[in-house]
């Protein structure tokens, strides 16, 4: 773990970049900093590689005074990312990336194969080992940067705005690629960031941090959605808060109903059965992937005529998607209703927005009782 303990930064010029600010970071989880330009992320961050000292307070990493150890030794024990990916110029991509390992005392050999196989774990093709950083993108060279960071395979990473600079599309898949490397790798992140989307898809806690280097509340991003400390949380969060915290309720108990489902060439007998289940009836091919919505009097046995069906919106994954899928899949379906399917993409059920609104007064209300009960203990 490490602790911030009332740690105060004072730059030479009289700046408060940081006052009094007090995190326990657990191990083996992402803990992102987030807050407005200027807040102090930068500069909480380089206090725990001290490359930055704070003023007053200190900095304890498993319960020893970070001062305590050579600052290359700490250093080691932690991987640094930062935006633009900082890389060596002159080097290749390989070499960036075994750079570490060849510090360490490790074989040229060595250092190269390591880094190639850290290439492989950050998703990039070993193709582009000898070129360049100017000859690969900007998300690519993010990725040798997050390579580079865990070649000494460090317990703590540090991440500075390390997604800013690429696109929306790219900075997708960075975060994915990142939240994958975690399941896999378990270390302890500490990423900063001043996009609170981010923050929320990333963090297993969210330090806020206002102008002034003051900690404005450090929760869970579900609890951070559903109780902002005070209006500057609040605002920070923007303004669909209340549907984006429903990324955090599971999908997997919402009542599906199959009797809308009927297959492309079902016989009159089945299509006058499922009339009566529901105003639409979901069409499905012969693998029972979704085709379309259709009122049941405009289907006629053995000749459905695709082009006329309704676009089915979305579908979500009952269990791997949360309710906030499903929610948009009905949204977006003509019919209100939405498809769910399985990993495969056959529709297993419908549900809908009628249903959908229970699930989430219910999940409301659970999230409700937990609060009086911590409250209560
Ligand atoms: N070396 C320095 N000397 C004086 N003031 C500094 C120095 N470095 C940073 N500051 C000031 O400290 C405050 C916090 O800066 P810091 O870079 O930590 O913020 P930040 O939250 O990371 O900002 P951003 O999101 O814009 O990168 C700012 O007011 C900044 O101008």
């Amino acid at each position: 773990m490490i602790r911030i303990d009332a740690v105060t930064k004072r730059y030479p010029d009289g700046t408060v970049a940081v006052d009094r600010l007090s995190l326990e970071i657990p191990d083996r989880a992402i803990t992102v900093l987030v807050g407005p330009s200027g807040c102090g992320k930068t500069t909480t961050l380089r206090m725990i590689n001290r490359m930055v000292e704070p003023t007053e307070g200190s900095i304890l990493l498993d319960g020893q005074d970070i001062r305590q150890q050579p600052v290359n030794t700490l250093r080691r024990s932690m991987g640094y990312v930062i935006q633009n990916a900082g890389l060596f110029p002159h080097r290749t991509i390989l070499d960036n990336i075994a750079t570490v390992p060849r510090l360490l005392g490790r074989s040229r050999r060595q250092a190269r194969d390591r880094a190639a196989e850290l290439m492989e774990r950050v998703g990039l093709d070993t193709a582009l080992a000898k070129r360049y950083p100017y000859q690969l993108s900007g998300g690519q060279q993010q990725r040798v940067g997050v390579a580079r960071a865990l070649a000494a395979d460090p317990p703590v990473l540090l991440m500075d705005e390390p997604f800013s600079a690429v696109d929306p599309v790219v900075r997708k898949q960075l975060q994915d690629e990142l939240l994958r490397i975690q399941e896999e790798l378990g270390k302890t992140i500490v990423f900063v960031t001043h996009d609170i989307d981010e923050a929320i898809k990333l963090g297993t806690r969210v330090a806020v941090l206002r102008t002034g280097g003051r900690l404005a509340q450090y929760a869970a991003p579900a609890e951070l959605l559903s109780a902002p400390a005070d209006a500057f949380v609040e605002d920070f969060l923007g303004a669909d808060r209340g549907i984006r915290r429903l990324s955090f309720f599971p999908s997997a108990g919402l009542e599906l109903q199959t009797a809308p489902l009927v297959p492309a060439d079902a016989d009159a007998g089945t299509l006058a059965a499922r009339a009566t289940a529901a105003p639409y009836l979901l069409v499905t091919d012969p693998d029972g992937r979704p085709l379309g919505w259709s009122e049941p009097g405009r289907l006629t046995a053995g000749a459905v005529d695709r082009e006329r069906l309704l676009d089915y919106g979305r579908p979500f994954v009952p269990g791997t998607d949360s309710l906030r899928a499903a929610l948009d899949g009905a949204v977006l379906s003509p019919t209100g209703w939405a498809v769910a399917v399985d990993g495969e993409g056959r529709a297993v059920g419908v549900v809908s927005q009628q249903v959908i609104g229970e699930a989430i007064r219910a999940a409301h209300g659970r999230v409700a009782e937990r609060a009086g009960e911590a409250a209560g203990r």
